[in-house]
């Protein structure tokens, strides 16, 4: 990972930063007797754009409060301020001084010019009693949490103090509040249903052990539970057999149906999870339970955005759903939640009823949320090794008759360790698929070596195009190819039909312009540069201009523009990660004449196949997706999908980025790369999230 206080010091990419250079090494020596040096050595690197104005703010606004208040503490506060901008739900201030580069993420990407003061200074000027100090002189703007004060001081390992900006100690302690009490309280279900109901829902286990059977059981265990697991291990096969598991044991116990909701973090997710879960529904095989079709009919198969569920109200942070009004609901199942941030995390934790279920599902390996707090991922952190405490492991193996390897045992496991269960077994993508392996020696930071053999092997999913340059004709051939890339779907352009045809044939060729679209797919990593998603939309655009797919002429909407929503707007129906193409659509005038206009069309959710066409002047925020970066991908899977990699090494650059981008593809993966060591170096590097309460679990 790259030091990025060393970043803060050695790179600036403008006169600004020259200038500021010289006022931040001037003003460096004395930062630390005076506030106001300290303000003014803040205010540059907001002006250089390292930190946001509003971390700048904060540390102005503790010196309004309390003009007394150390330097140290500014700064404190306004990197507590800055982290949170960058995933991190707290500042932890002995990593903050040993090691900045984990404690603090990048604060700049550009680099060409060298200043050489702060990183050093920071760590020799500055020392953890320092720092401790400098919070208890200030009680008005810190407490441990007892106070309503800005910053919330967490000593619970004295060793690894955390600072923290109050609403994000909140939601981390709401949250944790949520799951220890679910934790804490075990349920009691007679075995001998258990083992009735397991036997019919997992009627022949090709697996020892069978990690699905592991999580119905330690999910019913008590009201607290995750399941996570790499593309197509069975999370979704696994949930709906848990909660048939929990309906038909609610039913032989005479209690009355659990009411049950499920729900994803973006519209996509939700649509995704939506066309799954029917089926596995009705695939489920209940035959040896009596009366099966209510039982069936006892699962849902309706998903929401989580927006939706807690009742998102316009303008407003806060959602109708909340603890004074619970959601009517005893079972909530979050699929995708590694893309859930804290935040709403917390919302979702205040707005259950005590007794409700709460069942996280996940990849623990993809990216997190862009917002603080990564929670799937610290949750699942020991989900590897299990840590099963001695009485967890008795009471799977005598439900399950099966034993489970010894090394999965662990005498002093975690409470929060019995309730996690990590799928291992991979139904999509066989021991031999190029794009399974791809993802587990990402995963397990395999060597150079190990990795080149895989593109070199035979693997007829996966490919490599390394390219001399980002413009070279075998990119442009790629994008524009009419059966791998963009002209499969572009194609169809020319096929719509007349104007006077009726809607419905106007929505079954959008239908199947969306359908063909989703095959492919360019995603990259950063949004800026020359291998930015957004440079590379117009060099896309360019290409498949000049290819004569589609006709720009310089306008912002055109036909086959592809687009992405970037907003929920609950007026139109349209959520953060909805996919829509430009589409001529015909209008007849008032004289009866025919003519088209473009409207956008995504796909219904309220008619499934239908199709909703919207005004390109009505569309709220949107992004055009020729390239996608990988983290607006999440939630989206294609058949073909294409990671272009950075020309140049950057922080952004990780494994979880690179596993994110190989797990979009479903059968088919091509990674693209001027630099073909950059993969080597992305899989050795990994995304850095402070651990905070949740550790304590
Ligand atoms: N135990 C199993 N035996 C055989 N096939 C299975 C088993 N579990 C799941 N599958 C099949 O594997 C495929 C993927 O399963 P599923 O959709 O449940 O996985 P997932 O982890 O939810 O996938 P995603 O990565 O899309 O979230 C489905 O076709 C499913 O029927």
């Amino acid at each position: 990972m790259t030091d990025s206080l060393h970043a803060i010091s050695e790179h600036s990419s403008t006169d600004l930063s020259q200038s500021a250079e010289v006022r931040s090494v001037n003003a460096f020596a004395s930062w630390q007797t005076s506030s106001q040096v300290l303000l003014d050595l803040l205010e540059t690197w907001a002006e250089l754009g390292w930190i946001r104005w509003l971390d700048l703010a904060l540390a102005r606004f503790c010196r309004e409060t309390c003009p007394e208040a150390p330097s140290e503490l500014l700064l404190m506060a306004c990197l507590a301020s800055y982290q949170s901008s960058h995933g991190h739900v707290c500042l932890d201030l002995q990593e903050t001084l040993e090691a900045p580069q984990l404690g603090l993420s990048p604060l700049i990407q550009a680099s060409t010019q060298t200043l050489t003061r702060l990183p050093s200074a920071l760590r020799t000027h500055l020392t953890l009693a320092q720092c401790l100090a400098a919070c208890s002189k200030t009680s008005l703007l810190v407490s441990l949490g007892g106070q309503h004060t800005p910053l919330v001081l967490d000593t619970s390992n004295p060793e690894s103090p955390l600072l923290y900006l109050r609403r994000f100690w909140e939601y981390e302690s709401q949250l944790r509040h949520a799951i220890d009490q679910r934790l804490s309280q075990r349920l009691d279900w007679p075995e001998a249903p258990i083992k009735m109901l397991l036997s019919a829902l997992f009627p022949s286990s090709t697996q020892s052990p069978d990690w699905q059977k592991i999580a119905c059981l330690l999910a019913i265990r008590q009201r607290f539970a995750v399941i996570t697991g790499g593309p197509g291990t069975g999370k979704t096969t696994t949930v709906v057999k848990l909660l048939a598991l929990l309906q038909g044991l609610r039913r032989l116990t005479q209690q009355p149906p659990l009411r049950i909701r499920l729900a994803a973090p973006t519209g996509k997710a939700a649509a995704r999870l939506n066309a799954s879960i029917a089926g596995q529904v009705q695939n489920l095989n209940l035959s040896s339970l009596g009366d099966a079709e209510t039982l069936r009919a006892q699962i849902p198969t309706q998903v929401t955005t989580l927006h939706r569920l807690l009742g998102a109200q316009r303008d407003s942070r806060f959602f109708k759903h909340n603890r004074r009004h619970p959601l009517p609901a005893e079972v909530v199942v979050v699929d995708e939640a590694s893309m859930v941030d804290l935040e709403m995390m917390a919302h979702l934790v205040q707005a259950l009823p005590d007794n409700a279920h709460l069942i996280l599902l996940g990849d623990k390996d993809q990216l997190a949320s862009v917002e603080a707090g990564a929670i799937l991922g610290r949750l699942c952190e020991a989900a590897e090794d299990a840590h099963y405490r001695p009485d967890t492991l008795a009471w799977i193996e005598a439900l399950t008759t099966e034993p489970l390897p010894r090394h999965f045992m662990d005498k002093a496991g975690q409470a929060l360790h019995q309730s996690i269960t990590m799928l291992r077994q991979s139904y999509r993508f066989g021991r031999d698929s190029g794009i399974g392996q791809l993802a587990r020696a990402v995963n397990h930071a395999a060597t150079p070596a190990e990795l080149e053999a895989l593109f070199l092997g035979q693997h007829n999913d996966l490919q490599r195009l390394t390219l001399p340059e980002l413009q070279h004709p075998a990119f442009k051939a790629l994008i524009c190819d009419a059966q791998q890339g963009y002209g499969a779907y572009l194609q169809g352009l020319k096929q719509r039909p007349d104007v006077t045809a009726d809607r419905r044939a106007w929505d079954a060729w959008a239908a199947q312009m969306l359908h063909t679209q989703s095959r492919f797919q360019l995603l990259a990593a950063l949004r800026q540069g020359e291998s930015g998603v957004e440079a590379l939309n117009l060099l896309i655009e360019g290409w498949l201009e000049s290819a004569g797919w589609i006709q720009v002429q310089g306008q912002t909407w055109y036909a086959g523009r592809p687009i992405m929503i970037t907003r929920n707007d609950y007026r139109l129906g349209l959520m953060n990660g909805d996919l829509g193409i430009t589409l001529e659509y015909p209008l007849q005038n008032s004289e009866g004449a025919w003519r088209t206009l473009l409207r956008v069309a995504f796909p219904s959710d309220k008619h499934p196949g239908g199709i909703h066409w919207v005004l390109p002047s009505r569309l709220p925020s949107h992004e055009t997706v020729f390239a996608m970066t990988v983290h607006k991908s999440q939630g989206s899977e294609f058949e073909h999908t294409a990671l272009l990699l950075p020309t140049q090494d950057n922080p952004v650059l990780t494994r979880e980025l690179v596993y994110t981008g190989i797990t979009r593809a479903r059968s088919r993966f091509t990674l693209i790369t001027t630099q073909p060591q950059l993969l080597h170096l992305a899989v050795q590097r990994r995304v850095y999230r402070n651990s905070g309460q949740l550790s304590q679990l």
